[in-house]
Order: structure tokens, then sequence, then C-alpha cells
């Protein structure tokens, strides 16, 4: 598939297959699912809760757990396959070549330790004990990086607004300058204002470490100012994939108008119309939907197969 920016991608993720075992079967949440991240490039990753989009961020890294289980697939990242690697040749990886920014991982900050503390031990579970004025320089640094007051550094979680603790999970997943980073719905639990700031600050950051980056999200609109191509997800395939241009142009699939078409516009004043989907049955094992080429690095899957009935109220 010829879909990223570059010749050799950031990292490519093939044939990516995740089951969740549960008492009524295997949910297959991600069926076999396939793209490339270009080098320096945002990708976009956008589909309705429960479409796959967190399933394919922790596989990625491999923090898959039970009842979840990759099945199959590959992920390339600076020459090595991460689904093949030992778990001791994956863990310093993370973080220094690969970071996440969990859903909800403002609430994870831990409540007893100052952020200084918090980013030391990001910095030093890596890198070992650090000389004090070294690392207190760096986590200063870290902190303008994320566009955070030189004060913050002293505070505790509870002592800041939800934007400064979202800033400073920002910045525990560039402490080490990966080259690649996953922000999953990094700003969902935000007011409208402080989402588009804080995204900006994401975009700003990424683009200082020269790093590449999947955003996770649902908001169409949000999405369409941030990313360079988007790839939509739908019941665990990817269904559309190309730069926002193309797809916010010219949607081929029909789960992709349906998103568009449920962007309010204020504007227009159109009516929000919300039209009931029927997402397939996840238990039961389907083809991944073939992908047709509809453009230069424009892919949509052939909505005849695979997708289900997504096709028939749209
Ligand atoms: N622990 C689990 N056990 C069983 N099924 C699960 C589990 N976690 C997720 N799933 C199922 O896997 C599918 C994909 O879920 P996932 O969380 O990846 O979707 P998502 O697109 O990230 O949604 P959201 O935007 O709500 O995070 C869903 O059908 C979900 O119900």
């Amino acid at each position: 598939m010829n879909d990223e920016t570059s010749s050799e991608p950031a990292l490519r993720v093939s044939g990516l297959r995740v089951h969740y075992r549960t008492s009524g079967g295997d949910v297959i949440a991600v069926n076999d699912v396939d793209f490339g991240l270009g080098r320096g490039e945002t990708l976009g990753l956008v589909g309705e809760s429960g479409s796959g989009k967190s399933t394919v961020a922790m596989a990625i890294l491999r923090l898959t757990s039970p009842p979840g289980r990759i099945v199959a697939g590959s992920v390339q990242l600076g020459g090595a396959d991460l689904l093949a690697m030992s778990e001791a040749e994956l863990r310093p990886r993370r973080w220094r070549d690969i970071a996440l920014i969990p859903q909800g991982s403002m609430n994870s900050l831990n409540p007893v330790l100052r952020v200084r503390r918090q980013l030391a031990d990001a910095i030093e579970t890596h890198e070992g004990r650090q000389p004090r004025a070294q690392l207190r320089e760096r986590i200063l640094h870290l902190l303008s990086l994320v566009h955070l007051p030189a004060r913050v550094y002293d505070l505790y979680p509870h002592e800041l607004s939800g934007g400064m603790k979202q800033r400073v999970c920002i910045a525990m997943a560039i402490a080490l300058e990966p080259s690649v980073i996953i922000a999953d719905e990094p700003t969902s639990a935000l007011d409208v204002v402080v989402q588009r700031t804080v995204a900006q600050t994401l975009l700003d950051v990424k683009r200082r470490l020269n790093s590449s980056m999947i955003l996770i999200g649902h908001d169409m609109a949000l999405q369409a100012q941030l990313v360079d191509r988007i790839a939509v997800m739908y019941a665990g395939n990817i269904v559309e994939i190309g730069t926002v241009r193309d797809v916010f142009r010219d949607p081929r699939h029909p789960y992709t108008r349906h998103l568009i078409a449920t962007i309010p516009s204020v504007r227009e004043r159109k009516p929000l119309v919300v039209k009931e989907m029927h997402t397939p049955d996840l238990r039961t094992r389907r083809p991944s939907p073939p992908m047709i080429e509809v453009g230069p690095g424009h892919l949509v899957a052939n909505s005849d197969l695979g997708a289900g009935q997504v096709g028939a109220d749209v």
C-alpha cells in the first residue's frame, strides 16, 4: 500500500488482528488492519466508540492485556518488528522510540507526587539516575515545551487544571524524545477551547522533536484541523484512508460520509442528522474488506464486503 508520505515510513502496521476472549466467544476488535505512518506526519485515527482505535494503539506498543490478545500482525519501527521481539528488547523502546499518551491519562497522574517527581521518574526509569541540576534543567525545559509555567515543577496534580494536567502527560510522553507519539483522545475530557490549545501544543511539540504522530479521536471536525491524513475505523477495520483534503472533498465510504454529515455546521445551522448505524456483530468472523485505491494514496474499503450493513442507511 503506497499510503505514506515518504518512502520509508516511521511506522508500519501490517495485518494487525486483536481479539478479546469473552464468554460469548471472541470479539474481533481489530480485523486485519494495515497502515503506514510517514516521517513527520500526523495521522488521525477516527471512528465511533468501540470501533477499535484504542485497541490498535495498545497493540502497537504490545500493551494489550487479557482478555485481549494480539492474534496476528507486525509493527515495523526502525527496522524491527515490535510484535516479534522479546519483552526485554521491547521495554527500552517504549517511551524512547515510541510513546503513548493513553486515554484518560490526565486522571492517572499520581496524586501524591509532585509534577517534578513524576517527570523525573519517567526519565530515570529509562536512563538511570541523573545529576540533580541536569535533571531539573531538563524537566523545566520539558515544561516550557508544553507551555507550562516553571512553577508547575513544584505542584501536585490536584493544583492543576485539566488542561495543565494533560500538558504534564504530554511532557512525560516526550521526555525521551520518541520518534513516534500515539495520543489516544488526548483532549476529549477538556472543554472545547482548552481542547484546541492543548491539541495545538501537541502538534508544536511533535514538530519541534521531528516526530511522527497518530492522533486518535472521534471528532472529525477537530481532526480535520490537526492531521495530515485521516484513517477512518469502523467495526475493527480501516474503511477509508487519505489526506484530509481528499477524504473531506470526496469521501467514498458510506461511514466516512456519515461522520462528515454529522459535523454540526454553525454557518448553515444545519440540523444534526444522526442516523442509526448497524455495527456488525464483532463476534462473527468476517473477511477484511479489500481496499481499492480511488486516487493517489486515497484508499477505500469495498463496502459490499466485511463492513456489514454500513451502507444501508446512509
Ligand atoms: N476488555 C475487553 N473485553 C472484551 N471486549 C473488549 C474489551 N476491551 C474492548 N473490547 C471491545 O473491543 C472493541 C474495540 O474497543 P476499543 O476500546 O478499542 O474501541 P475505541 O474505538 O477505542 O472506543 P473508545 O473511543 O470508546 O475508546 C469494542 O467492541 C469493545 O467492546
